[in-house]
């Protein structure tokens, strides 16, 4: 039994669905009759706009419900064509298609800039003004009396039959699904449920959040967009009612119920709704209170619907059967450090006050390409918020900071990023529900080299990205020793190891500069071990290594270069044994007496 399910496992998945599809795409020719023909083709348009909701909701946890407005501009786009004398389907795909696309630039845009909730409400209103919008342009668009008299659509100038709209629907629905899904699987789709969770995180990576955010919510308006088509010319009349506020609560309620982080989720919600819905005789009156029910069941009964459901089972499934059959994962050997090209990093006058907190106050410091620069110093003296300088986290109020003579100081933390700048975080940043593998990938975002439209179509430039970031991820987990574990969910991962797993993302990228914030604390010996061989390994490769740690004895191990900060400013600066022997910097701001740092506890925590 484990060994069968393996070998169905085996079966890449993207083939079940498509396997769906074909059993659709036959079912009129087996005689389905034509009140189910036409709920699936209802389904299959409710779960093209739902599938544009997710992206935005799902992926980059962007609560964007304009997705009925797309829908309407799709539809009215469509039918103002028709009516002008377009009638091939696939023009109107396009004009819909990019209706649809320009309302949710010119909504997401603001929405987004200004951030918080703005594209929630942006988007809100947006549903609430259709009607309106198309009272305002009565005369072309029929206002509440509906746009009737479309002509049936035609396909390069022959008439489309009923049976054969079906197919089309059908075959439109498998391949945006399939569009989509190759944007959701590729980097830019790990990038978004980073993005979801932290956008720290995620501009550390070299993420723009507005970037993808909008990129999201944008590209979701497109199945919308051509949804609306496709139901403009399936009914062959639309009105403001089929895209009311109550139509929005259904699309949201299908989003949820399926699982709003799925692809699938879209398909699975959209079918309970739509089928569910045409039990209700009493929808038209109940509707809103309908969706509500599926609404707060997807909510409250299971975080990440349906679609979140069936997956966990299969993920304990897959592990029962491995168990099962024996399935061990086998270490890789520690791989070696590649030549590394490291930059010179230098910040000269850097300051920075919180109100009336001068927390850095003209901070000079230089860490130089194949050298460990260690920066010490008491609890709040400023260690973090110069790491958050040089990341561009903060902006300096004054002073400036430069990789290799270019001044960074003033970029986005995602262009730092992309300059060559990554980092760790204090408490370790680790993104959920992704693999340790797909999260140390996710660190080779900083140097994407396949486009969103690269990835969607799979052009060459996708392929070729994949390889090398795939490479390049299973480099950076051998070289902290978590090979063993790449498939497990990454957030499952006890503290030592989260920290060793935020050391390989930050050197996916080959990063020219690494800032380990805190890594050793929290480490067991072997792991300390692991980690204190990989920064030499790194130095000796010639990268740049700035090192803020607590752990006074691993830096005097590991650091060429010491900088001690107190209060904010740089009190002094040398090499491990010039530091240790100062003996200000050992009693007054490491409070380590000479006997204890003779006995070993160097360790001022
Ligand atoms: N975002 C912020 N807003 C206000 N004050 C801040 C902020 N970040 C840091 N500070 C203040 O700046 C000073 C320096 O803090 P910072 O975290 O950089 O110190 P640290 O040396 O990293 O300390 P630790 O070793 O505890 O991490 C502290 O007084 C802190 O309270």
């Amino acid at each position: 039994m484990a060994a069968l399910w393996l070998k169905l496992r085996a079966v890449p998945g993207w083939l079940w669905p498509l396997a769906i599809g074909a059993v659709l795409l036959v079912l009129p020719f087996l005689g389905l009759n034509y009140g189910a023909t036409r709920q699936i083709e209802l389904t299959l348009i409710l779960a093209l706009i739902v599938l544009g909701l997710n992206l935005s909701l799902g992926y980059a946890g962007e609560l964007a419900m304009g997705q009925v407005a797309m829908y309407a501009a799709g539809a009215y786009a469509a039918g103002l064509a028709n009516k002008a004398g377009v009638t091939d389907i696939w023009l109107q795909l396009l004009i819909g298609g990019g209706a649809a696309l320009i309302v949710g630039l010119i909504s997401g845009i603001p929405g987004l800039r200004l951030g918080s909730w703005s594209l929630a409400m942006t988007s809100f209103f947006l549903i609430l003004i259709v009607p309106d919008v198309l009272s305002i342009f009565k005369e072309e668009t029929g206002g509440r009396n509906g746009l009737a008299g479309i002509m049936p659509a035609t396909s390069f100038g022959q008439m489309i039959d009923g049976r054969t709209y079906y197919v089309l629907i059908v075959a439109i629905a498998i391949v945006v699904f399939a569009l989509i899904r190759n944007l959701v699987v590729s980097d830019h789709g790990t990038a978004l449920r980073v993005l979801k969770q932290s956008p720290v995180l995620a501009s550390s990576m070299g993420i723009s959040v507005f970037r993808a955010k909008l990129t999201a919510y944008a590209i979701g308006a497109v199945p919308a967009g051509i949804a609306g088509v496709l139901f403009a010319n399936l009914d062959l009349f639309i009105s403001p009612e089929a895209f009311a506020f109550s139509f929005a609560m259904t699309v949201l309620a299908a989003s949820i119920f399926g699982g709003s982080a799925s692809i699938y989720g879209a398909l699975i919600g959209a079918a309970v709704l739509q089928f569910g819905m045409n039990q209700s005789t009493n929808f038209s009156k109940f509707g809103l209170i309908i969706s509500g029910a599926f609404l707060l069941i997807g909510g409250v009964a299971f975080t990440g619907g349906l679609s979140g459901l069936v997956r966990s089972l299969v993920r304990k499934a897959d592990i029962a059967a491995k168990r099962r059959v024996g399935i061990e994962p086998v270490p890789a050997a520690p791989a070696d450090v590649e030549r590394l090209d490291g930059a010179l990093l230098r910040t000269d006058g850097v300051s920075k006050a919180f109100g009336g907190n001068q927390a850095l106050s003209k901070v000079s410091i230089e860490a130089a390409p194949g050298a460990v620069t260690a920066i010490i110093g008491p609890n709040g003296s400023g260690k973090t918020t110069l790491l958050n300088m040089i990341s561009g986290f903060y902006r300096t109020d004054a002073g400036t900071i430069e990789l290799d003579g270019r001044p960074i100081q003033g970029l986005s933390s995602y262009r730092v990023a992309r300059a060559g700048v990554s980092r760790t975080f204090q408490t370790p940043n680790i993104p959920e529900k992704l693999t340790v593998f797909e999260a140390v990938q996710a660190g080779c975002y900083a140097t994407e080299r396949a486009s969103v439209f690269a990835s969607v179509l799979r052009l060459p430039s996708f392929w070729r990205a994949r390889r090398e970031n795939r490479a390049a991820a299973e480099r950076a987990l051998a070289l902290v020793g978590l090979s063993a574990q790449r498939d497990e969910p990454a957030d499952s991962l006890p503290l030592g190891n989260r920290r060793l797993l935020e050391v390989a993302r930050s050197l996916a990228a080959s990063p020219q500069v690494v800032l380990l914030d805190e890594v050793a604390s929290g480490l067991d010996e072997d792991e300390l071990e692991v980690l204190e061989s990989l920064v030499r390994r790194l130095r000796d490769a010639g990268m740049t290594v700035i090192l803020v740690e607590h752990n006074f004895q691993l830096v005097l191990r590991l650091a060429d270069d010491i900088y001690v900060l107190a209060q904010g400013a740089v009190m002094a600066h040398g090499t491990p044994e010039q530091i240790e022997s100062n003996p200000r910097v050992m009693e007054e701001y490491l409070g380590v007496t000479a006997e204890t740092n003779a006995a070993g506890g160097g360790d001022h925590e």
